[in-house]
């Protein structure tokens, strides 16, 4: 069992009001080549739900539900939003916290989804003298709490469906697009996200008892158009399915734990736009949430023998966008 004296959520982060959406956004893409319309599009997003993520809210439902279950403080910090892990790690200084471990709410391998929280919880702790050393949890996308909570949603999705469409319905599920380049290098020996991703596809079919058709698609791509990212879009896939007859489909956004922009925008909005256009019935499956199997779940990362730190070239990062300074001299 590791031993910690405190745990320590790392999330995303997201906006809280209408003047915070842009900052966020510059936060997340900086250094990244995102085309400035693609910004103005997934501002036009937020600011369609008041400015407001939901993700930060998430969090806060998350560490209420796992408080009573574990015997360590909790603390919280994000990569891009406040509560900035850089203020958060100077709190735990303060407080006297020497060794954490760090729950992501990320349960997969990546350059994104792992290793740039990572990086992130690095910079963070150069930045603050007397910071705790940060142990990062194991990927828990295949632990049975996670995929009994996948399970559980699921099913009640399939529920949701006219009682005709439920024995035949098709599971798509959908995790987050990544440029193939970065797919190709995630994990120690690559193609580790895309992996992981149809590990836990499979192993949540099977929880329903297998009886379903299903595929893993992309959704929320972003960059510039001609640097090639993981397809088929979800909503391409949609209109893929119906053109082959598909009676129902469920989405189950697998690659996400709550349900954060990319999940009430990216498919409530415009996949079930598209699978309404295209007459097809559709539901989506809730994320982990708090589900109570999802929240037993992080005591049981806690009580786990130490995780091994991912070596030095597991998940590089991509290359850089040069900086201004840079870029004039
Ligand atoms: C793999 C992955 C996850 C899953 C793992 C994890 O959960 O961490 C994830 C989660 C999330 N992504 C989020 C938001 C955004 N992601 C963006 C951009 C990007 N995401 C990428 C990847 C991922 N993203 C990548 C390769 C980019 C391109 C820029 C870059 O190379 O870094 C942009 C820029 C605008 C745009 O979409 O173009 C935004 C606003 C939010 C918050 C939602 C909310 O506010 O509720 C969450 C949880
Ligand atoms: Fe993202």
């Amino acid at each position: 069992m590791g031993t910690y004296d405190a745990l320590l959520v790392v999330s995303f982060g997201g906006p809280e009001k209408p003047d915070d959406v842009m900052p966020f956004l510059e936060n997340v893409v900086r250094g990244r080549d995102i085309p400035r319309e693609r910004l103005l599009e997934v501002e036009a997003h937020y600011q369609r739900f008041g400015g407001v993520s939901p993700i930060n809210q998430q969090c806060r439902d998350l560490i209420a539900a796992v408080e009573p279950t574990v015997d360590l403080p909790i603390y919280w910090g994000n990569r891009n939003w406040h509560p900035y892990l850089e203020d958060t790690l100077r709190q735990m200084a303060a407080d006297g916290v020497r060794r954490a471990a760090a729950f992501v709410t990320s349960a997969y391998g990546s350059y994104s989804s792992c290793r740039q929280y990572i990086d992130d919880i690095a910079l963070a702790r150069a930045a603050v003298e007397g910071a705790p050393e940060i142990v990062k949890l194991r990927h828990y996308h295949d632990h049975p709490g996670f995929v009994a909570a996948m399970v559980d949603h699921t099913r009640e999705a399939l529920d949701r469906l006219p009682a005709e469409h439920r024995d035949a319905a098709r599971l798509v599920f959908t995790a987050h697009s990544i440029p193939t380049s970065m797919a190709r290098t995630a994990g120690p020996g690559g193609g580790l996200y895309e992996a992981q991703l149809l590990r836990t596809a499979g192993l949540v079919t099977a929880g329903l008892g297998g009886g379903h058709e299903w595929d893993l698609v992309w959704q929320s791509r972003s960059g510039a158009p001609h640097i090639p990212w993981l397809e088929p879009d979800v909503c391409d896939h949609l209109e893929e399915l119906a053109g082959r007859g598909t009676p129902a489909v469920v989405l189950v956004p697998i690659g996400f734990v709550s349900d954060h922009m990319e999940v009430v925008y990216d498919l409530d909005v415009e996949a079930r736009d598209m699978a309404a256009k295209l007459g097809l019935p559709l539901t989506r499956a809730a994320t982990a949430g708090t589900h109570p199997r999802f929240v037993a779940m992080v005591g049981e990362l806690l009580a786990e023998p130490e995780p091994v730190a991912c070596g030095a070239t597991c998940c590089p990062a991509p290359p850089r966008r040069r900086a201004p300074q840079e870029a004039r001299g």
